[in-house]
Formats: structure tokens, sequence, C-alpha cells
């Protein structure tokens, strides 16, 4: 009895020790969970009990109450259960153990051997192997939190009522360790959430720091690159990030995006302190790439976060491979839901996260809104420029601006409409504008302003206005409408300049154009146009129209001999007389030179027109009187009509000039209406140029030669060449048939030109052939004459030809010294210089003054053939060429005579001491091969012939 008391109370004493064991284990301990397994085990061989295990209660989701086993200690032998999943969430009620609630939840022990407990609890536990059973509740803070149980499987083992206290005192102990390490783990928690509360209220003290500071930034009026460059550094600051950037949207005007960035910065943390290494640049970079990966947060609008860059997908391409981002974070920016830019930083120590973006998101608003005031603010100052700028250009242009409102009542003025009307600001302003109307100007034509406006928005245009004191002028004028932001039409801007001065330069530019200089006619431009409109005009009302070409006679010579300035007073009498002598509303003008042309409107019968010429030819003959010399002239006039001779102006024009010259050949003063055979004559004319012109071309030209014989030797001494046209249609043409022509279509310059070059070139072979030097005659054109670079046209050749110059004779006619006597004079004097020889040709013909020879360094006199013809018979020649060869002598001149046929001409001549002959008696013209015989085979000529 003493020895089982005696082991009751060791077993009691060793429970105590093994409950101060459990104690310091699992309260004294931070951890009691690390520690449950030895106290498991030795609570489980103290009691010896098979296996110890707790238990830990809890809830399902329909509130059904669940216990599972937590920890377990098995003796050595014994099947562990903790790994059972019958033991995890195991209903107390479905497992038939509602008992255990009741007894447990009151603080009750259950303990007994397994074949005591009421079915289905002794069945459960006996298929578990379990012979007896102690469970103890654990109690916590908030009341039942499970079990304690000691299981036997060998034996069944009963406890006393001394072993169920310390086995309860023992659960209290896992109770206060679950309780305290409940609570310690809260409070751990408490903790932690303080801790992260206060970290909180730091960043977020940082961040509106951040924003106070970027905020003053803008208020201080910053320039951008600081201000931004501001915003991103607290960006880097605030994000722990090195490097950094931030960019606005910019669009193309295509409509495509682009990064233009405001800061870039690089930073580096310097004892926890990041500050900004690199500045943004004042303009700004701009990142057009957009493909980058900081560009998906533009695209997409969110924020992108890549924490390993070199490996994120969205980079390749983009970034090199040794690029030193590491982890980036996109952040788009809005202001008022439009997406404005984004701020990029990288290279964070930690990766970036979510929580990151929302910290941040403050200081975004914040870029979105200070970016934005700053566009504002720019387009507010540039307004405001604007505005100053069209204050000063609207005081200070010299245009006249009129501002009124949408009812045309003048609203403001400025200084050069006071300056252009007259008017000053005060008394203009709050009148309509149409007092500023010129009275004659139609109301009609402000009204269809007014239309044009409306619809178009501007209106420009030519109006008379009305100055203050009463003067009409013409003004310029841009008007615009200015609407408001409802499209509503509130004010017009109206721009003026006076363009007085304008159109008279204008109209004087008009006239000049139109009218001929000397007599104040109408020129060939106006005479066309009003031509136009009388065919026109006639067409309609089937009148008709007639077109007069008149050319005064003998002018040319008047005007060579006596000079331009009697020329030109004679032209505008003769314009005068002209003028006097048809009606007001016929027209007359002229085409230049000695061209006059009329236009005769309006007539149906055509027996009037005669009439007129007539009275036009009689006009003309009386005599002028031009200082205080009496001039007579003639006028010859082809007449055309409209419809029958032609459809246009053109045509009519063309048809009156062929009657015109028609009239002179049938013997001057006279008119001649256009008819068929001169259609006919003009059509050869016009078929003749065409030949011409492709004669060149072609090849059609040869030179044909004649000597002129000196009288006193008899020798050679000059050959003229004259050329000839073989066309392979009409054959063999003399010069009078198409020099006239070639001189009137211009085509003489390249023929002359041809001539000039194959004479010299000729005249060169004879030269090299002969021992007596022999010189080549060339006749000239006047236009030639008159080319400006016709001296180097002539030493360009003789140096081309090799020929000397005083081997070269050239032939003009009076005429030509004549037209130009000052530049001729020149002209000539440089030959001379030159060396070359100059012959006066045709005399005789024209002017015939020997007066003017004295001037000019004439070398020979060529007496034309129409004196040396009748010199045996008619006195008046022989006594003309005796005349001309005796002071062509006296001046020093020498003289040649042409077209010398026979014997008689030929001695008389002689006898009169001309110094050369030329004609047929001497030989008749050869082509060049021919010459060269002539050449070998008689070089002395006088000798045979004064022999024959
Ligand atoms: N009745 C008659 N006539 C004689 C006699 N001897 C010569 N003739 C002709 O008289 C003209 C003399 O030439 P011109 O007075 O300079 O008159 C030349 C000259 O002014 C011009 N001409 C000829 N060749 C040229 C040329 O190459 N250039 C230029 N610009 N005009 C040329 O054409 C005019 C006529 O030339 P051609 O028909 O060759 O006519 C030549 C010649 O064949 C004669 O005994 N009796």
């Amino acid at each position: 009895m003493i020895n089982k008391k005696a082991e009751i109370s060791h077993r009691y004493d060793v429970l105590l020790e093994v409950m101060a064991h459990a104690a310091e284990q699992l309260l004294y301990s931070p951890h009691w969970e690390k520690n449950i397994h030895n106290v498991l085990e030795r609570l489980g061989k103290t009691v010896g009990a098979c296996r110890t295990f707790v238990f830990e209660n809890h809830y399902n989701r329909e509130g059904q109450l669940l216990t599972s086993q937590r920890y377990e200690w098995t003796a050595p032998g014994v099947q562990p259960q903790i790994n059972n999943p019958e033991l995890q969430n195991f209903s107390y009620e479905a497992g038939g153990f509602q008992r255990w609630i009741t007894l447990l939840s009151n603080d009750q022990v259950i303990h007994g051997r397994s074949r005591d407990f009421p079915s289905p609890e002794s069945t459960i536990l006996l298929r578990h192997g379990i012979q007896s059973t102690a469970v103890v509740p654990i109690f916590v803070r908030d009341g039942w939190w499970g079990f304690i149980g000691f299981d036997n499987t060998r034996h069944e083992r009963l406890f006393s009522l001394a072993e169920e206290n310390a086995l309860k005192t023992l659960a209290s102990i896992f109770g206060a360790a679950i309780t305290w390490e409940s609570i310690t783990r809260e409070q751990e928690k408490n903790r932690h959430q303080l801790e992260r509360l206060l970290s909180k209220e730091r960043s977020h003290h940082q961040l509106f720091d951040a924003i106070g500071r970027i905020q003053s930034l803008f208020i201080q009026d910053a320039n951008p690159s600081v201000l931004f460059g501001n915003v991103l550094q607290e960006a880097l600051t605030l994000s722990e990030s090195q490097l950094g950037f931030l960019s606005e949207i910019r669009y193309t005007k295509t409509g495509t995006p682009y990064l233009r960035t405001l800061a870039i910065g690089n930073t580096t943390c310097n004892n926890g302190q990041c500050y900004l290494r690199a500045t943004c640049s004042l303009s700004g970079a701009e990142l057009a790439k957009l493909k980058a990966l900081f560009c998906d947060a533009i695209t997409s609008g969110k924020a992108v976060i890549a924490n390993d860059v070199p490996n994120d997908p969205q980079v390749s391409g983009v970034l090199s491979s040794d690029s030193q981002i590491k982890r980036f974070l996109g952040l788009p920016f809005y202001h008022h839901g439009s997406l404005l830019g984004i701020v990029g930083v990288a290279n964070r120590d930690k990766p970036y996260d979510k929580r990151l973006i929302e910290y941040l998101d403050p200081l975004l608003s914040t870029c979105g809104s200070i970016l934005d005031a700053y566009h504002n603010d720019q387009r507010r100052r540039d307004a405001e420029s604007r505005l100053r700028l069209t204050a000063k250009v609207f005081e200070s242009t010299i245009e006249g601006v009129i501002i009124v409102d949408a009812r045309a009542y003048i609203v403001d003025v400025n200084k050069a409409f006071t300056h252009i009307t007259g008017m000053v600001r005060q008394e203009i302003i709050g009148q309509h504008l149409s007092v500023l109307r010129a009275k004659q100007e139609e109301p009609i034509s402000f009204q269809k302003i007014w239309r044009s406006i409306k619809s178009t928005g501007q209106w420009q245009g030519e109006l008379w206005s009305q100055r203050k004191n009463g003067e009409t002028y013409p003004v310029w004028m841009t008007v615009s409408s200015v609407r408001n932001s409802k499209e509503e039409i509130t004010h017009y801007v109206a721009v003026f300049s006076d363009i007085t001065i304008r159109k008279q330069t204008e109209q004087r530019l008009y006239y000049l154009a139109h009218h001929d200089t000397l007599t104040g006619l109408p020129n060939r431009t106006l005479f066309l146009d009003r031509l136009k409109h009388a065919i026109n005009h006639a067409h309609r009302r089937n009148y008709r129209v007639a077109v007069l070409f008149i050319d005064l006679d003998r002018f040319k010579f008047i005007n060579d001999t006596l000079g331009h300035r009697i020329g030109d007073i004679l032209l505008k009498q003769v314009a005068k007389r002209m003028q006097a002598n048809i009606r007001a509303e016929d027209t007359i003008a002229r085409l230049g030179g000695d061209e006059f042309t009329v236009i005769i409107e309006s007539f149906t019968d055509t027996s009037v027109i005669p009439l007129i010429a007539r009275k036009i030819i009689n006009a003309c003959e009386k005599p002028f009187n031009i200082n205080g010399k009496e001039l007579f002239v003639s006028a010859s006039i082809g007449i055309s009509l409209y419809p029958t001779d032609g459809y246009d102006a053109g045509m009519l024009l063309q048809h009156a000039d062929a009657a015109m010259y028609r009239a002179k050949e049938k013997g001057k003063n006279s008119y001649q209406f256009f008819t068929t055979e001169i259609n006919a004559a003009a059509a050869e004319h016009l078929a003749l140029e065409n030949r011409l012109r492709k004669a060149i071309a072609q090849g059609e030209f040869q030179l044909y030669y004649q000597p002129i014989m000196d009288m006193e030797s008899g020798a050679i001494v000059s050959v003229e060449a004259l050329i000839r046209w073989v066309n392979p249609e009409l054959g063999l043409i003399n010069p009078d048939k198409f020099i006239p022509l070639a001189e009137e279509t211009g085509l003489i310059i390249p023929i002359g030109e041809w001539v000039l070059q194959t004479a010299c070139a000729q005249a060169k072979i004879w030269n090299q052939e002969n021992t007596y030097p022999l010189r080549i005659a060339i006749n000239l054109s006047a236009r030639q004459f008159q080319q400006i670079d016709f001296l180097e046209r002539i030493l360009e050749i003789l140096k081309k030809t090799d020929l000397l110059p005083n081997r070269l004779e050239l032939e003009l006619t009076e005429s030509m010294i004549m037209d130009n006597m000052e530049a001729s004079l020149e002209t000539l004097n440089a030959l001379k210089k030159m060396g070359c020889q100059i012959s006066l040709d045709d005399f005789g013909t024209g002017y015939s003054s020997l007066a003017y020879l004295k001037r000019f360094p004439i070398d020979t006199v060529k007496i034309d053939h129409s004196f040396v013809r009748d010199i045996s018979t008619d006195p008046d020649d022989a006594a003309i060429t005796t005349a001309v060869t005796t002071m062509a002598h006296s001046l020093r001149r020498k003289v040649v005579a042409e077209g010398v046929e026979t014997r008689e001409q030929l001695e008389f001549l002689d006898n009169i001491g001309v110094n050369g002959v030329q004609g047929y008696f001497i030989s008749y013209p050869a082509p060049a091969e021919n010459f060269t015989r002539l050449l070998q085979e008689r070089h002395y000529i006088n000798h045979d012939l004064l022999r024959l």
C-alpha cells in the first residue's frame, strides 16, 4: 500500500517535473513550436503513452466545428498518425464525437478505456488500435482551442485524479503558450503595421515635400529645363532610382506620336542621397523611336515594370546587351484624362513594384498638371505677344485698317486711316462703313462684297472711296471676317491702301504699251485688239469691217536725206491729217515706220470705203510745212474687208498689206482692194520664203564671180562675188528675186555669212595661185551691216580664211550708210583701220549726194549700170556720169562703172577717166572654176579689148 502510494507520489512528482519542463519549453521560449516535440515526447514517456498529440479546433465554411491534428509524438514502434488524413478537418459531429464537444468545451477531461466509451467513439478508437486514451482541453484567451491527448495502444492506462489535474495544468500551460504566442504574433504584427504606417507616413511626407517643391518652382516661373529637371530629380529620389528621363508626347503633322524629352538625368546614390548628375538640355531631345521599352507605357497608357531589362523580350533590338539599364519603370502621366507624357526611372536596387507606382501617383498627377499649366502659360504668353504685335502692326502699318462690327459700324481705325482719309478716329467711330463709299460707287458692289465675305470669309478687290475733302480715290481693299468660338461673325477687318499712284502708273503703262509714242495713235497691239473687237461686233450685227493699210511713198527718202527729226515731225503731221479725215469712232493706228492702219466699222455699203481711202490720199498729197520747208509725200493704201477677205484680224491685216504692195506697184498714190490674185501673189511670196529657209540647210547657194578691170593697166584688180540660188524646182534664181525677201525675213544674216566665208576662202586660193594681188568685192546687206558684232564677224572670217584685209572690198549702198550715219561712220572707220576697202554701190540710184562722201572713208564709187547703159545715147546720163566721175576724183575717190556692155561705153568711160569697169563686155559673172581659167588665160584684159 505504502509502495503504491509512494509510486503514485513519485509519478505525480515526475509529472510536476514534466510540467515544469513544459512550462519552461513552451512559455519561456520565444519559439514554443520548436520545442513542442520535446515536450510531447517527455510527456508521453512520463505518462507511459504510446502517442501524445495536440489537436486544434477550427471551423469550416458552413460553420461546422472541425479539428485537425497539429503535433504528435509516438513511442518507438507505434505507427505515427500525423499524416493520417482522417485526423485532419475531423468533424466532431459527423465523426460521432459530439459528446467530446460538450465535455471538452466545459473544461472536462475525457479519459478511460476505449471499450468503456460510448459507441461509435469506442468503435473508432479501437479500430485505430487505441486501448485507452486521455484528452485534456486546451483553452486560450478566446476560449476552447483544442486538446492534448495521450493514447495507449499496448495496454489500458487509467489516470488518477491527481494525474488528471496535473494534465489539466499541463493543458493550461499549452493554452498559455498558444495564447502568448498569438499575443506575441499579434504584437509583432501590430509592430510591423505600426512601422509600416510610420514609414509610409515618412515617405508620404517626402512625397508631399517633393510636390511642394515642384509647385513652388512652377510658381517662381522657373525655366522648363530647371522645372522638369527638378520633377525628374524628385522622381529619381523618391523611387531610389539612378537613371531617368521625363518626356512629353508630341505628334507629327501626320499624327504619329513621338517623345520630346524635357529632362534626362543620371543619379548616383551618395550616403543615401540621390542627386542629379546631368541636367537636360534646354530644347530637349526628341525620342522618335517609339518601339523602345518605355513606349509601351505610351501605347498602353499604363505603367510598365521591367525588373530584368537585359532579358526582357520588349527590349530586344532597342537596348544593347551592355546597356546600363538593368531595371526600368515607365510611368505615364495624365491631365484630365489625357495622356501627356512619361517619366521613366531605372536601376533601383530593389525591384520596382506596384506599391511604388501607387506611391508615386500624386507626383505624376502633379507632373501632368504642371506640364498642362506650363503649356497654357506658354500659349497665354504667345497670345499676349501676338496681341502686342498685332497692336503694333495695327498702329504702325502704312495701310489703313478699319474694324467694324457685325452690322458694319466702325469700331476702330488706325493712324494710317487718318493719314489716307483725313478723318480722325473720334469723328468716324460709330459711323456706318458706307460713309466712306465714294458717291459714284454703286451700292450693288457693296452688297456683292458682303455676300462674298459671308460665304468665303474674305473679299479682296478695288473700290472707290472718298476722303474727308470729298476727293474720290481708288483703294485696294481686303476685308476679312472675325468669328467667335461659336463661329458667329462678330467683326470685319478691312485693310486698304490708296492706289491712286499705282493706278496712274498702270494707266500710263497701259497707254505706253498700247500707243505709239511719236504720234499718240494706237499701236499694233491696240490696233489688233480693236480689230478683233470690231470683227466680233460685226459678226453679231452682220456688219462689215474694212482695214486700210497705208504706207507713205517717198517717206524713207525724206527720212534718210533730211534726218529722223524731220521724218518724225512729218509722221506726226500725217497722222493728224489722216485722223481728221476719218470718223471719231474709226480707229487709226501706227504700226511702225511709215505704216498706218485704219479700221472702219459699222457700215453696210462698201462703196464708202474708196471715198475714205481717197480722202486720206488727198490729205497726204497736200504739201507739209516743216520748219519752213515744203515737203511732199503720198500714200498707197491696201484695203481688205471683213468677212469677204478674212475672218480674223491677222488675216485682214495681212491681206490689206498685200493689197498695199499692189497699190505701190501700180504707181503709188492710189488705193487697192484685196483680190484673189493678190492673194495668190502673197501665197507665192510665202512659198518662196519657205523654200529660201530650206535653201541654206540644203546648200542651194552658189557664188558667181565677175571681174573688175583697171582701166589704166587693163589688169583684173578685183572680182565681185554675186550670189545665185539654184533651186531643184525653180532652177537658177537671181539675187534681185530673193535678196529683198531674205532682207525682210532676216535670212540675209546666215546667207551673208555664207557669202563672206565662201568668197574670202576663194579669194585666198586665187591670191595664192596668182602673182598679182586680187581683191574680192562682196555685197553687204543693210541688216548685216547693222549687226552688233559685224566687225567681229569680218575679223573672224578673215582670220579663218587667212585672207589679208586689204584683199577684201565691201560694197555698201548709200541708204545703208544714211540710215544711221553716226554708227555707219564708226563702223566704216573701223573697217578702214583694219585695212579693208569700201565701195559705194549703185551710185546714182539713191540720194546721190556726194557731199557726204567727204565724211565717209569710201575708196570707190560704183556708178550704177542704169547710167552706163545709155551713156552713148543719152546726153543726160553722159553728163551725170562725167560729173560724178569728176566730183569723185576731186574728193580723191576712185570711180568704177558697172554694166559696161559695149566698146563705145568703154571708150567713153576711158575718156572721162573712170578708174575701173565691170560688165558683160569684159566678162559675164561665172562660177569660180571658170574664173580661175580666165585668170590663168588672160590676166590682162585690156590689151585684148583695146586691140579689138
Ligand atoms: N545689165 C547688166 N547687168 C550686169 C552687167 N554686168 C554685171 N551685171 C549685173 O549687175 C549686178 C551687179 O551687182 P550689184 O549692182 O552689186 O547688184 C547686186 C547686188 O546688189 C545684189 N547681190 C548679188 N549678190 C549679192 C550678195 O551676195 N549679197 C548681197 N547682199 N547682195 C547681192 O543683187 C544685185 C543683182 O545681182 P546680179 O543679178 O548678180 O546682177 C549683178 C550683175 O550680174 C552688164 O553688163 N549689164
